[in-house]
C-alpha cells in the first residue's frame, strides 16, 4: 500500500511519515525548493521525496499520475493564523488551490484513492456560550483569513465527494502539539522560550500574547493514528471532530509547562503577539469520531507538554 503525504516535512507531516512506515506502508512525500529538512531527516532512507509545487496543477497532475498513491494525507497548508492577517490572499491561495489541484489530478486519472484533508477547529470561530463541546453540526463563524481557507478547503471535500465520488474524510483538528511543534504557536513558543532560559540564553522574561483564550490540545502522536483511522474507517464525504475533549487556558497551560522547569522567570505582555480577533474558546466533542473508529486521545496533556520542553533542550 502506498501513501502520499503532502508537506511531509512539517510538524504533522513528520509524525505521519513516522506512523506510516511502523504500519509498512510505502511513503511518498511532497516537499518544495524551500522545506526545512531537519524534522525528517532521520527518516530520509525510508521514504521518498518529490518536489512538488501544490499551488500549481501542472506539478500536482505530474505527481499524482505518477504515483497514483493508495491514500493521501493531505497535510500542507498555511497553518499559522497571524500569518493569515498579513498576507491574507496567500494563505487562502496556497490552502485552497492547493487541495483543488489535487482534487482536480485525483479526477483525472480516475483514481480511487482514500483521501484525508485537515480541515480546523478555527473553522468554528466565534463559539456561543452553551455551544461547548462543540459538535460537527455547529455553526461556523470563521474569524480569521486562515478559517476562511479552512472552511473552503472543507467544504470542496464535501462537494467534490457529492459531485465526483471521491473518498474525501474530512478531519476537524483541534489544536496540536508535541515534539517538533514550530515555535511560532503557542506551546512551542513558550517551551522553546522556558528552554532558552534555561540555558541562559535570554534573560528570565518570557513574553505572551492573550493567555485568557481557551483551546483543546491533543498530543499530534494521537492525531495521526487518528488519520489513519479515518481513511481506514471513516465514512466517505463526513466530518469528523478530533479533539481531547477538556481544555485549558493558555496561560494554564503555560502554568503546566512552568511546573516542569527550575527557573524563576517573569511574564509580560508583549502587544504584538494580540490578534486583530481571537477564538475565545475550543473545546471538541469527539464522540462521532470515536464511534466511527473507536479512537481516543491517549497521551495525557501534562505529558505532551513534558515531551515538548525535551525536545527543545534537546535541539543545539
Ligand atoms: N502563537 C502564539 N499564540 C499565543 C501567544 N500568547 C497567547 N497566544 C494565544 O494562544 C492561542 C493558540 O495560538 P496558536 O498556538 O498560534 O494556535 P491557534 O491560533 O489556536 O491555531 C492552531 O490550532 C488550529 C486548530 O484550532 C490549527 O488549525 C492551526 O493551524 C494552529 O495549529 C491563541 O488564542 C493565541 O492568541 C503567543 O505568544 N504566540
Amino acid at each position: 500500500m502506498k501513501a502520499l503525504v503532502t508537506g511531509i516535512s512539517g510538524f504533522v507531516g513528520s509524525h505521519m511519515a513516522e506512523f506510516l512506515l511502523l504500519k509498512g506502508v510505502e511513503v511518498v512525500g511532497t516537499i518544495r525548493n524551500r522545506s526545512r529538512m531537519d524534522h525528517i531527516s532521520h527518516l530520509q532512507q525510508d521514504i521518498r521525496l518529490v518536489e512538488c509545487e501544490l499551488r500549481d496543477p501542472f506539478s500536482v497532475e505530474a505527481l499524482i499520475g505518477a504515483e497514483k498513491p493508495d491514500l493521501i494525507f493531505h497535510l500542507a497548508a498555511q497553518s499559522f493564523v497571524p500569518t493569515s492577517w498579513n498576507s491574507p490572499i496567500d494563505t487562502i491561495h496556497n490552502n485552497v488551490a492547493g487541495q483543488v489541484n489535487l482534487f482536480e489530478a485525483i479526477r483525472r486519472f480516475g483514481l480511487h484513492s482514500k483521501i484525508q484533508i485537515a480541515c480546523s477547529s478555527e473553522e468554528y470561530g466565534q463559539v456561543n456560550p452553551g455551544e461547548t463541546p462543540i459538535k460537527e453540526t455547529n455553526p461556523l463563524r470563521p474569524l480569521s483569513p486562515y478559517a476562511i481557507s479552512k472552511v473552503a478547503q472543507d467544504y470542496l471535500g464535501y462537494q467534490y465527494h457529492k459531485s465526483y465520488g471521491l473518498h474525501v474524510i474530512r478531519t476537524i483538528t483541534f489544536n496540536h502539539t508535541g515534539p517538533r511543534r514550530g515555535e511560532n504557536f503557542v506551546t512551542s513558543n513558550f517551551a522553546k522560550q522556558i528552554v532558552d532560559i534555561e540555558k541562559g540564553k535570554k534573560p528570565p522574561v518570557i513574553y505572551v500574547g492573550n493567555l485568557e483564550a481557551k483551546r483543546d490540545f491533543t498530543d499530534v502522536r494521537d492525531v495521526v493514528r487518528g488519520y489513519w483511522l479515518a481513511l481506514e474507517k471513516g465514512v466517505p464525504g463526513e466530518a469528523y471532530n478530533i479533539a481531547s475533549g477538556t481544555c485549558y487556558t493558555i496561560a494554564e497551560m503555560l502554568a503546566i509547562l512552568l511546573s516542569h522547569s527550575n527557573v524563576d522567570i517573569e511574564v509580560k505582555t508583549d502587544a504584538s503577539r494580540l490578534r486583530p480577533s481571537d477564538v475565545e474558546i475550543l473545546l471538541g466533542d469527539y464522540r462521532k469520531f470515536h464511534e466511527a473508529t473507536g479512537w481516543n486521545p491517549e497521551i495525557p496533556f501534562e505529558r505532551t507538554m513534558e515531551d515538548l520542553l525535551q525536545y527543545w533542550r534537546s535541539q543545539p
